[in-house]
């Protein structure tokens, strides 16, 4: 449904060449033809970041021809993004960024674009009978959940957000003064609007880089009724709403002032708000749609019984190499994906990490060489500036699921894991030296890290997976390959 404003270019200065038409669906329509009125509201998404608009906001976009399927899309904690866009009517650029050059397109999906902390538009929109969805890209760390997986009650947010829901799920209208801040909260004060409204199933997707993604939302939100003591609501929860699990992939950087202008010498269009991702796109899905759902197949989505494989593909080739990159790249000196993939010994890092990696993933259906080699070009795509500074955020949360099930998996098979352990070791070596980039474990991490000698490196091992602990020659190993990355 979008419109043909496809382009070439190959990226600009910083500047916004002056003039220009303001991107929004009048002007759009006038040039293009386009419908000018929004598609109603059938999917509400959280975690209105760069991501969504390149992946399930683009493939909403190619599948839904005919106009019915409108996202009202809420963000995380900043109201910016959602300001920005709902300035340009939900409209924005995408940039398909290849290695010959720029494909651009002005997507219309997004119908409503909300600042998340607007809670009683969200909790109207889940529980509107013509919504059959929600998605979510909050990020690993927007569920605001322990190392096992329940609703980290440590977390101020996540107590004070129990409170709101004990004392509001029962009532018979929600007081909004002090309604939830985070995500898992907020959808399940959704689902309960949903339950009194009497509307039906309701499918609940979630799109972050998190192992069973669906299974673990599933979890968290079931936790909250219980700890909210939300019978009622459990109970609609158990009947009513489905979990889908997703597999999705991407690379879609932050984007920069020279994209902004870049869109605007190519099309013409003055969008504050474009969007740069990579030509590559999957989105492997499993679970239940009760209530409907855009064809995203026309876009190339695939629906499977079982989605382990794919995940803990994803996860461990793709993810967990970029994890490699973002602390044994850096250390190096490398900034981008692109450039440290570049360096012959980082890229021999990334080939020892994926051998390890391989031997725990099936071999049938998963094309693994084919997939490997296509990480590598997508890797040494220049054009694509991918910096390791915001892939190493929250390494704790990363590692676990993207490196230590690799250790354990060669440790328990009788191997040393050597190159798993290297990443850990160039991740304990940038804690000691104060290069780590933001992590959500904050004080105790620096604590961990100050800590002396082998000390430091069981207090930060503890933060990624305590398990890794139960074996003792995993922690003289990362302490030796965290010596060599002291001295690089
Ligand atoms: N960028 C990629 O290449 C990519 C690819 C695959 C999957 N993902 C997944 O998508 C997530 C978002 O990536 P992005 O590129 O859109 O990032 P982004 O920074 O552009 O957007 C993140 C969004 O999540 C919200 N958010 C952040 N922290 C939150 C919190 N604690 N609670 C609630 N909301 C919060 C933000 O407000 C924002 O709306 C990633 O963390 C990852 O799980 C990203
Ligand atoms: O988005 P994060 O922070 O979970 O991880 C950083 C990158 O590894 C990730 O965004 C990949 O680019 C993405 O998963 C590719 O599909």
């Amino acid at each position: 449904m979008s419109d043909a404003t496809g382009t070439e270019s190959a990226g600009g200065s910083a500047e916004i060449p002056a003039g220009g038409l303001g991107l929004n669906r009048r002007n759009l329509s006038a040039r293009t033809g386009a419908a000018s009125e929004p598609a109603p509201v059938r999917i509400a998404h959280l975690g209105l970041g760069a991501f969504h608009r390149a992946h399930q906001a683009w493939y909403t976009d190619v599948a839904d021809e005919a106009n019915e399927w409108g996202i009202a899309a809420f963000t995380g904690r900043s109201p910016q993004a959602a300001e920005e866009l709902a300035a340009q009517d939900g409209l924005y650029s995408l940039i398909e960024r290849s290695v010959d050059g720029d494909s651009i397109t002005v997507i219309d999906s997004i119908s409503e674009a909300v600042d998340g902390a607007r809670v009683d538009r969200l909790v109207e929109h889940v529980a509107a009978p013509d919504t059959a969805l929600v998605t979510l890209t909050v990020t690993e760390d927007g569920y605001a959940l322990g190392a096992d997986g329940r609703p980290d009650l440590a977390n101020p947010s996540v107590a004070a957000d129990v409170e709101w829901l004990r004392h509001n799920l029962g009532a018979a209208e929600f007081d909004l003064s002090g309604a939830p801040r985070t995500a898992l909260a907020r959808l399940l004060a959704g689902v309960e609007a949903r339950r009194r409204s009497g509307a039906g199933a309701l499918a609940i997707v979630s799109c972050d880089n998190l192992p069973e993604n669906g299974e673990l939302t599933r979890a968290g939100i079931f936790e909250l009724a219980e700890l909210a003591g939300a019978t009622a609501t459990r109970e609609h929860l158990a009947e009513h709403v489905t979990f889908v699990s997703t597999s999705i992939d991407r690379i879609t950087p932050k984007t920069t002032p020279a994209d902004v202008a870049a869109v605007a010498a190519a099309t013409g269009w003055r969008d504050r708000s474009p969007v740069v991702t990579e030509p590559f796109h999957d989105w492997v899905l499993s679970g239940e749609f009760g209530a409907g759902r855009p064809a995203w197949e026309k876009a190339g989505a695939r629906f499977v019984d079982d989605i382990d494989p794919f995940e803990r593909r994803k996860l461990w080739l793709l993810n967990g190499s970029h994890t490699l990159l973002a602390y044994a790249g850096a250390a190096r000196g490398h900034r981008t994906v692109a450039e440290a993939v570049g360096d012959p010994e980082v890229r021999s890092w990334v080939e020892q990490f994926w051998a390890e990696a391989v031997r725990h993933l099936p071999a049938e259906g998963l094309d693994l060489d084919a997939y490997r080699a296509a990480l590598l070009e997508r890797f040494d795509n220049a054009r694509i500036q991918h910096l390791l500074g915001q892939i190493g955020q929250d390494g704790t949360t990363k590692l676990r699921v993207r490196i230590a099930p690799v250790l354990r998996a060669e440790r328990a098979a009788g191997r040393g894991g050597e190159a798993s352990v290297r990443v850990l070791g160039a991740w304990v070596a940038a804690a000691r030296d104060g290069r780590l980039p933001a992590d959500r474990a904050g004080d105790a991490l620096a604590a961990a890290a100050a800590a002396s000698g082998e000390r430091s490196v069981v207090d930060l091992l503890r933060l990624v997976d305590p398990e890794l602990l139960e074996d003792p020659a995993i922690v003289a190993a990362v302490s030796r390959a965290a010596g060599a990355f002291a001295s690089v």
